[in-house]
């Protein structure tokens, strides 16, 4: 059995270099940038109003100032500023040169043609030319586009760009006991959950996901489920990963031509996970216990994915302090379902009392997985921990 350490250091060594693919910017959310980008244009490409009133020379103060023009959003006005004078503005209108200053429509009178200015606001109301950005700037390469980048993107007049192809992943799950979602299971059988489960960790950290069909405990059936998976860059299979009779995964993988990264690694749970690759295509055995299967996921398959895309393996732990003493670790490092609540400096941590790897609900409820090094002896109530937060519970 190897550390956890060192297991993820030979699965993100199963990532070859990301794959480049050009896209058009409204289809690239969400995948990693390549290539740096470099602006196309300035923004605002002209001194633009910031509001709706009055463009002026501030010199002139406060007027009566003659109204001598109309400036709107897409219609500039092309003449020039003279003294005594104004301009009716729009937001996001050029201000025309030679006036330093809009006034809020609702703070200036107007009759007869010309305005008094009433009150003053503090700022210019004034978007300088090139404020957001210039020609040239650059957005750097190795990022996720999150939504904001696509609109700057956008805004720079970048059209298409070059990103990371998403990882093709397939999902294996398997057992005669598993039926799927809808289904009306028989004496003996339950609902197949990891597979959904495994396959929306994926998702959520870029890989475009194919959950092949569940596979009996039939190594006919299985090797077929593998053959299924070439072309992918990655299979997870789950479950029957462990010793009993009915365990096949390994067998298979043998066949496939595998060439084993680890088999078991010190970790609670988890331990009988797998890494490898066959040819092009990296393989992840996750355990069959639907916690262990996750666990394992958010450790090792996210990780692995974002290698994929160029990305690091992710965020690193975050601190807690313990809500409540703990007792002394095992020999495997530890992962444990708890409670996150908010704290006096830090947040506190509270394992929930049962960590049984098939249960779910307890999974779904928690805010983090508190890690716990192996060996690590008895901790007190307020002893600074490390651990993963998760999105979703509390
Ligand atoms: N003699 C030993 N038995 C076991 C060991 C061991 O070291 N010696 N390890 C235990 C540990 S730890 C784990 S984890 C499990 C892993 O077993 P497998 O990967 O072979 O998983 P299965 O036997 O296929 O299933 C385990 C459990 O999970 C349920 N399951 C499986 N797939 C799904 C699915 N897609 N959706 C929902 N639930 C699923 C399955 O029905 C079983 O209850 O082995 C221990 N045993
Ligand atoms: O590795 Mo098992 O995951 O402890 O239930």
């Amino acid at each position: 059995m190897i550390a956890v350490d060192d297991a993820l250091s030979l699965v993100l060594a199963l990532a070859g270099p990301p794959r480049p693919e050009t896209l058009p910017l409204a289809e690239a959310a969400g995948r990693v940038l390549l290539q740096p980008v470099r602006a196309r244009l300035t923004q605002p490409p002209f001194d633009a109003s910031a509001m709706d009133g009055y463009a002026m020379r501030t010199a002139d103060l406060p007027g009566p100032l003659r109204v001598i023009g109309t400036s709107a959003a897409g219609h500039p006005w092309d003449g020039s500023a003279s003294p005594g004078t104004a301009i009716r503005i729009f937001t996001g209108a050029p201000v025309p040169a030679g006036y330093d200053h809009v006034e809020l429509q609702e703070n200036v009178d107007l009759a007869e043609g010309s305005i008094t200015v009433r009150d003053r606001s503090n700022g210019s109301n004034i978007r300088a030319q090139g404020n957001d950005f210039a020609e040239g700037d650059e957005i750097a390469g190795g990022q996720v586009l999150t939504p904001a980048l696509i609109g700057l993107l956008a805004a720079m007049n970048i059209a298409e760009v070059t990103v990371a192809r998403a990882p093709r992943v397939a999902i294996l799950a398997g057992g005669d006991e598993l039926v799927p979602p809808g289904a009306d299971p028989r004496p003996g059988q339950i609902i197949s959950s990891n597979d959904l489960a495994i396959a929306a960790l994926a998702r959520a950290c870029g890989a475009e996901v194919t959950v092949l069909p569940l596979a009996r405990d039939d190594e006919a059936e299985l090797q077929d489920r593998f053959k299924a998976a070439r072309g992918c860059d990655l299979l997870v299979t789950i479950g029957g990963a462990s010793v009993g009779d009915h365990d096949l995964i390994g067998k298979v993988a043998a066949e496939q031509g595998i060439e084993q990264s680890f088999y078991k690694v010190r970790m609670r749970p988890g331990k009988p996970l797998m890494a490898g690759r066959m040819a092009d295509l990296a393989m992840l055995g996750l355990p069959g216990n639907p916690v262990s299967a996750m666990v394992c996921g958010l450790i090792f398959m996210q990780p692995l994915i974002r290698a994929m895309q160029g990305l690091a393996p992710g965020e690193a732990l975050a601190k807690a302090r313990l809500a409540e003493d703990i007792g002394p670790e095992g020999p495997r490092q530890h992962y444990l379902r708890a409670r996150v609540h908010p704290g006096p400096d830090l947040p506190l941590i509270t394992p929930f009392a049962d960590q049984d790897s098939a249960r779910l609900s307890l999974m779904a409820q928690a805010g983090g997985l508190l890690v716990r090094p192996a060996g690590d002896p008895a901790r007190r109530a307020g002893e600074l921990v490390d651990y993963l937060p998760l999105p979703g519970g509390n």
